[in-house]
């Protein structure tokens, strides 16, 4: 793989050399290759000459700004960004101006900030993510995050992409002690997210905001085509931690802030549907072969070969098109003695006892939660990158998948398959968790991702456009679930 570059730009006389090294140090941490222009204030054809100096660097995927400490320097650095834009459309612009806050940036026009009102009108509209302190206090935590909302909403209409008000101090209940927070909020037009570190944990590294890591880290992971919320997710675990590599310790990772939380209540998350914490465990945190099948002739099929962990996906079809369906598989999941999961149709799964029931990170706005879990079903939940299993992990299913890690031809998907390496990084880092890999597992790849230590991969195409199924699933199982195939052979 080729490294992911990333250039740097600031113009401020005071930045010193530290700030600059913090930057690099950062990039070539986190596995980026740094390019910069981080001078003292020079004239404005100085700093024009610098940034076309930098056109012969290799092409950044990302670009970190830093301050930029003068009228003229923002309007030159815009014209800069806008033609390299142009000519490299899938360019991320970050920014971290530092010295001005969040409600500062936010306020109306005013004679007195020539500067700020030249970013906005400039700089803005050419940025992806834009990150700023809220230096606003106070103890009112949903006051504090509704003004929070209120000016990146601001921010936004401007025609930023993306804002993150960063380390917002709160304080908070843990265990019915009271702790300091600090508080990640970024939001752009599609989302919304929540992040939170304990103060206690943030490392001299984390409170060092004014060298303006947060960004470098930021544009780096973002540079190696992790999507906005997974990098916001490692730039701040690489600021919690004191490593100057890969955040891998689940410690230094920060939490998902969810509705029906203490903190989710006390910042006034609306609470989302039923949703519950905590589920039952599986009897293994190898669940093995795991076939996804959607008729019940398939399931029939895939248990007279020894599946023992096996899903009943039907899709686009209402709960009475599909009850007797339901009830026939949790019968030959019983029959087999195997652990049956039903996907999406969970009330269902409810009512006739399946073992356990899979849902998407989008049902948690419409499934009973609460129902699932008091029934004592398993829950299986699809994540999709850093964020997204964290968000699961806060939940505690019985199990968490990992998607898709190859491209796969039965399901469009909106995000890019994972890899290997990201597959890796996923299985060190949940380790305690049983997890499903899923997503173009052929036979031949599915020795690659068992290698990573996950306990279950899980195929649909690998069995039902098999030559010879049969063939297939002893293959399968064979690499999914060596011990046991191991066993029978000796019975
Ligand atoms: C084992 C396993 N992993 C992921 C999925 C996908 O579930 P979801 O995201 O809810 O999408 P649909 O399958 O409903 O299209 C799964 N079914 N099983
Ligand atoms: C149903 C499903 N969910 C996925 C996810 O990533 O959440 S991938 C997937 C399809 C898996 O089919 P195949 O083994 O044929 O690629
Ligand atoms: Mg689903």
């Amino acid at each position: 793989m080729t490294q992911a570059i990333i250039w740097t730009i600031a113009s401020l006389a005071a930045r010193d050399n530290a700030a600059t090294q913090a930057d690099i140090n950062t990039i070539n941490a986190l596995g980026g290759s740094g390019y910069h222009v981080s001078t003292p204030l020079l004239s404005d054809a100085d700093f024009a000459a610098e940034l076309a100096i930098l056109t012969a660097a290799p092409v950044a995927s990302a670009i970190k700004i830093g301050v930029i400490a003068t009228t003229s320097h923002v309007a030159i650095l815009a014209d800069f960004l806008q033609a390299y834009k142009q000519l490299h459309p899938e360019l991320s612009v970050i920014y971290e101006p530092l010295s001005i806050s969040l409600s500062d940036m936010a306020k109306a026009e005013s004679a007195d900030s020539v500067l700020i009102n030249t970013i906005k009108i400039r700089l803005l509209p050419i940025v992806d993510v834009l990150i700023l302190p809220q230096e606003q206090g106070g103890s009112d935590a949903a006051k504090l995050f509704s003004a929070t909302k209120q000016a990146i909403n601001t921010l936004l209409s401007v025609g930023v992409k993306g804002v993150c008000a960063k380390a917002i101090t709160v304080n908070s209940y843990h265990d019915d002690k009271q702790q300091s927070i600090a508080l990640d909020v970024y939001i752009d037009g599609q989302r919304e997210i929540l992040l939170s570190s304990p103060s206690a944990t943030l490392t001299p590294r984390s409170k060092d905001e004014h060298k303006g890591i947060f960004s470098s880290a930021l544009a780096t992971v973002i540079a190696q085509d992790y999507p906005i919320d997974d990098a916001l997710v490692v730039a701040r675990a690489y600021l919690n931690q004191t490593a100057d590599a890969w955040p891998t310790d689940r410690r230094d990772f920060p939490e998902v802030v969810l509705p029906n939380t203490v903190l989710g209540d006390q910042l006034g998350l609306a609470p989302q549907m039923q949703l519950a914490y905590d589920f039952a465990p599986c009897d293994t945190n190898r669940l093995g072969l795991y076939p996804v099948v959607d008729t019940v002739a398939w399931l029939e099929k895939v248990l007279q070969q020894g599946v023992k962990t096996l899903q009943l996906r039907i899709k686009d079809k209402t709960p009475a098109e599909v009850v007797d369906d339901i009830k026939a598989a949790v019968a030959l999941g019983r029959q087999y003695q195997a652990r049956l999961f039903i996907n999406d149709y969970w009330q269902l799964a409810i009512d006739h006892g399946a073992y356990g029931v899979h849902l998407g990170q989008e049902d948690m706005l419409f499934a009973d939660f609460e129902a699932i879990k008091t029934a004592g079903l398993k829950l299986g939940l699809s994540t999709h990158g850093y964020y997204e299993i964290l968000r699961a992990h806060q939940i505690k299913p019985s199990y968490i998948a990992l998607g898709h890690i190859y491209p796969t031809v039965t399901k469009d998907m909106p995000s890019k398959p994972q890899g290997l390496q990201r597959l890796q990084r996923y299985a060190d880092l949940m380790q305690d968790y049983p997890l499903v890999a899923i997503g173009g597992i052929s036979i031949a790849r599915a020795r690659l991702v068992a290698a990573t230590g996950v306990g279950s991969v899980a195929v649909v195409t690998a069995i039902t456009r098999a030559d010879d199924y049969k063939q297939a699933i002893a293959d399968l199982l064979a690499i999914a679930e060596p011990h046991s195939v191991l066993a029978c052979a000796n019975d």
